[in-house]
């Protein structure tokens, strides 16, 4: 489930209310965006949705004024922004689009580092912010540091794309189709990703996007506009799957709104299994005395950071010290990720069994395909006995 907002929660996210807000391009006949009024609460993702050309984009780059309204007011943090000065502002607000826009002639740091350098924090300071952030989002600080955008993979450069985003710690984080340009499995890590980073920062998270399983995965709340930027229904995802407030909104949201409520379950919601696991370097004969009675002949490896590492045989093992296993057959599901996404991962799996992970990657048990199934099944059922 998205997390719910709770009065203690440590909130670091900003309001934004937008009254009456209108964008009438030159030479256009009707105004792109036409008196949008919303509020945005702090500390929530809130995901635009709808055709294209209905207005997402231009709602989105009103609020680090990337476009200015032609009238109306936004107001982000008690302040009215359409008087600030622009390059102030989009210091405050992080800017995270496709692909990462990274600066080809810069490393990974000098990218990450650029609004930090902006606001002229000292040399050491930047760093380790650089660093924190890269551990952040899933890339070694040692690796990747000194790595050129070329260098990366789309996916790694998507992260260093959001850890940009995040690095002067900005209250607000403005997202234009993030994910868009990476495949699916790489989308669905960098979602969990972004879920798991807003549990640690809670910050306000307005993003765009044209996928609507996207948008009930990530967000708290969901905004879905029509032609002009006007609403069609805001609110969370349950409701919205629940109860569509009109045809437009059923139309855009789809058949198989049953199929869609797999994108609200999580592999979290799952009872997870607990397996034998050791770190890399225990002694041997302390391992086997510990999983003496387990039934289960496979040992999950950690490293010194309780992150899986890969299957060993508790009955294979030799020598003095746990040594670190071959990685290849190593399936995780983050515990964020969806049953939909749960399902795709495991489809590729031989053993019919995933590590599910949780913060910073640490193991938390384990999910069987069975299991995932099972669990799908019951959210089906659930689904049609519930009156229309
Ligand atoms: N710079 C511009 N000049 C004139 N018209 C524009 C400009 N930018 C956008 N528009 C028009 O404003 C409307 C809204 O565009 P916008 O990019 O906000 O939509 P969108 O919902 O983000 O679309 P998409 O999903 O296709 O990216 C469209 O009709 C578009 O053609």
């Amino acid at each position: 489930m998205p997390a719910t907002p709770s009065s203690d929660r440590q909130v670091s996210g900003a309001t934004i209310e937008l009254d009456v807000v209108t964008k009438s391009y030159p030479g256009q006949s009707r105004p792109a965006v036409d008196g949008l009024s919303l509020h945005i609460p702090a500390g929530e993702i809130v995901m635009f949705v709808g055709p294209s050309g209905c207005g997402k984009t231009t709602s989105l780059k009103m609020l680090n004024r990337l476009i200015d309204p032609t009238s109306g007011r936004i107001v982000v943090d008690g302040e009215d922004i359409t008087t600030k000065d622009p390059d102030q502002l989009r210091r405050k607000i992080g800017y995270v689009i496709q692909g990462g826009s990274l600066f080809p002639h810069l490393t990974v740091a000098q990218n990450i580092g650029l609004v930090p350098g902006l606001l002229k924090w000292d040399k050491t300071r930047t760093r380790e912010r650089v660093d924190e952030l890269l551990d952040l989002v899933g890339l070694a600080p040692a690796t990747y540091r000194h790595r050129y955008p070329k260098e990366l993979s789309g996916g790694q450069q998507q992260r260093v794309g959001v850890a940009r985003g995040l690095a002067a710690d900005p209250p607000v984080i403005l997202m234009d189709e993030p994910f868009g340009a990476v495949d699916p499995i790489t989308r669905q890590r960098l979602q969990d990703e972004l879920l798991s980073i807003q549990e640690e920062l809670h910050k306000t998270i307005v993003c765009v996007t044209h996928d609507i399983d996207e948008a009930i995965k990530l967000g708290d709340r969901i905004l879905i506009l029509r032609e002009g930027a006007q609403i069609a229904q805001y609110d969370t995802p349950e409701v919205i799957l629940a109860a569509p407030a009109n045809e437009f909104v059923e139309d855009f949201v789809g058949s198989g709104s049953t199929l869609k409520q797999l994108s609200l379950a999580r592999v979290g919601d799952l009872e997870l299994q607990q397996v034998a696991t050791a770190r890399v370097g225990d002694r041997v004969a302390e391992v086997r005395r510990q999983h003496a009675e387990s039934r289960n002949p496979w040992l999950l490896v950690l490293d010194e950071r309780q992150r899986p590492l890969g299957w060993t045989r508790l009955d294979r093992l030799d020598g003095d010290a746990v040594r670190r296993p071959d990685t290849s057959r190593l399936t995780t599901i983050d515990r964020r990720a969806t049953l939909n996404d749960a399902l795709d991962s495991m489809l590729a799996a031989t053993e019919g069994m995933a590590v599910v992970t949780g913060r910073r990657d640490e193991y938390q048990g384990a999910v069987t395909f069975d299991a995932v199934t099972t669990h799908i099944r019951s959210v089906a059922a659930g689904r049609e006995e519930e009156p229309v």
